[in-house]
């Protein structure tokens, strides 16, 4: 991964090493100034940087000089401050900053260092910004941009809906709740009929501070709720909990429906997946192929070199079985050393051949196993059974492609056997 160089500009040494250890670790390469006239000879480089971290107060610009002259030329800053009062907060505030941080707070370190990462990535992440006015969309816009999110933005809530259709990726909504034609209150009714709340969060925005407003939203579907002017910080860490909460959801599912050993999908997720398209291609009377495959005599890999050996044997096929099949196909690991791939519409005899040539592959291909001195590398072999038809429920299609897989078996194995 490309990596950018962030500039630490700070005075105190031990800190300075704090932070040249969290930026490292964030990913970042870390450029130090230790006075405002360090910066200044840092200039030329200024384009490079992807943020500057920049303390408060310097021996020679000890009233945040610094942050004034660095985000004046256009280097996005986050400000590192001792306890300051309420109006030099708010003075940090009014400046375009990405975020200020207290020192003496234990937890300002990690918080940097998850700042950091996700200013990273942030770019991936699309939010959805609703609202008539086109001055308060931008200001939120320039908001969210400091972070690096990705913003598309909407006049209304139909206008909504299309872009949610367009951009899959939207994690999060933020809309305005007074608009013409359909409000922010049914905008999530609307939103909530096609997405849950795993997928898609919802912050409801009104300059009403009726209370029951908050619940109102809540009720309609929204995650969260904010009244503007809302105040900076706030905003920034409800728009990071509501994304982060889709963010671990994604994380659970995804770890439930894969192996953990190989990182294919799992029996679970393979039966859930494919068991409602065979039953439409059953109805439809379309043609459908899926395919079996066990390691031939994988017991004696485990015997003769250890289970270790043969969780690598197991690896190295599912890291084939993905190159060939992915992600065009679906392949999963269905028990210890029994694969499955579901080819849908495939013709049978496209799947013959692109089975023969993955079992050619695993034939061919030498697995380090990491033992010893001596012989580091083992072969293997893999029996296939295909079933390919349209008159058959997936519990018969699994059966079927079993007992096509124990003739390949029996028939001397290495082999492809199809109906
Ligand atoms: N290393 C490892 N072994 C596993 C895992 N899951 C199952 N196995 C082993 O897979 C082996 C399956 O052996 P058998 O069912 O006798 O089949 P086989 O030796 O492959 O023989 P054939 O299928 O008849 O060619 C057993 O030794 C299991 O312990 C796993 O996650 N890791």
């Amino acid at each position: 991964m490309k990596k950018f160089n962030v500039l630490i500009v700070e005075d105190s040494k031990p800190i300075l090493a704090l932070h040249k250890n969290l930026v490292t670790r964030a990913g970042f390469n870390p450029i130090t100034a230790e006075t405002l006239e360090q910066v200044k000879l840092l200039e030329p480089r200024f384009p490079e940087f992807f943020c500057a971290i920049i303390d408060y107060s310097l021996p020679d610009a000890p009233n945040g000089e610094a942050i004034a002259y660095l985000l004046a030329r256009n280097v996005p800053g986050i400000v590192m401050t001792g306890m300051i009062d309420d109006e030099t907060r708010n003075n940090i505030l009014q400046l375009p900053v990405i975020d200020y941080i207290t020192k003496e707070n234990k937890q300002a370190y990690p918080y940097l260092q998850h700042l950091l990462e996700k200013l990273r990535v942030n770019h991936l992440t699309k939010i959805l910004v609703v609202g008539e006015s086109q001055d308060t969309r931008n200001h939120l816009k320039d908001l969210l941009e400091r972070h690096n999110y990705h913003v598309i933005q909407a006049r209304c809530g139909a206008a909504a809906i299309e872009e949610l259709e367009k951009h899959p990726q939207i994690k999060l909504v933020i809309t305005e709740k007074e608009m013409a034609n359909m409000d922010g209150l049914e905008l999530c009714n609307q939103i909530r009929s096609k997405y849950s709340k795993d997928e898609i969060s919802i912050i409801g925005l009104s300059e009403d501070n009726n209370q029951s407003l908050t619940a109102k939203f809540i009720k309609n579907g929204a995650n969260d709720f904010l009244t503007t002017p809302f105040c900076l910080e706030e905003f920034y860490c409800r728009v990071l909990q509501n994304i982060e909460y889709i963010e671990n959801i994604a994380i659970i599912q995804r770890q439930a429906n894969t192996d953990y050993l190989t990182g294919l999908f799992n029996r679970r997720y393979f039966f859930e997946q494919v068991s409602p398209i065979i039953k439409r291609r059953y109805i439809d009377g379309i043609n459908s192929t899926l395919a079996m495959i066990d390691i031939d005599y994988f017991k004696s890999v485990n015997d003769t070199y250890g289970h270790d050996a043969g969780d690598v044997v197991l690896k190295s096929i599912a890291k084939l079985m993905q190159r060939h099949f992915s992600p065009n196909y679906l392949a999963a690991r269905v028990g210890g050393e029994e694969f499955c791939i579901f080819l849908d519409t495939t013709s049978r005899n496209q799947a013959i051949m692109l089975l023969d040539d993955f079992r050619k592959d695993i034939e061919n291909m030498l697995v380090d196993i990491g033992i010893g001195s001596g012989k580091n590398t083992i072969t293997c072999t893999i029996s296939i059974g295909i079933t390919h038809g349209c008159d058959s429920s997936f519990d018969e299609i699994m059966i079927k492609a079993d007992e096509l897989l124990y003739d390949a078996k029996d028939s001397g194995r290495n082999m492809v056997i199809a109906d």
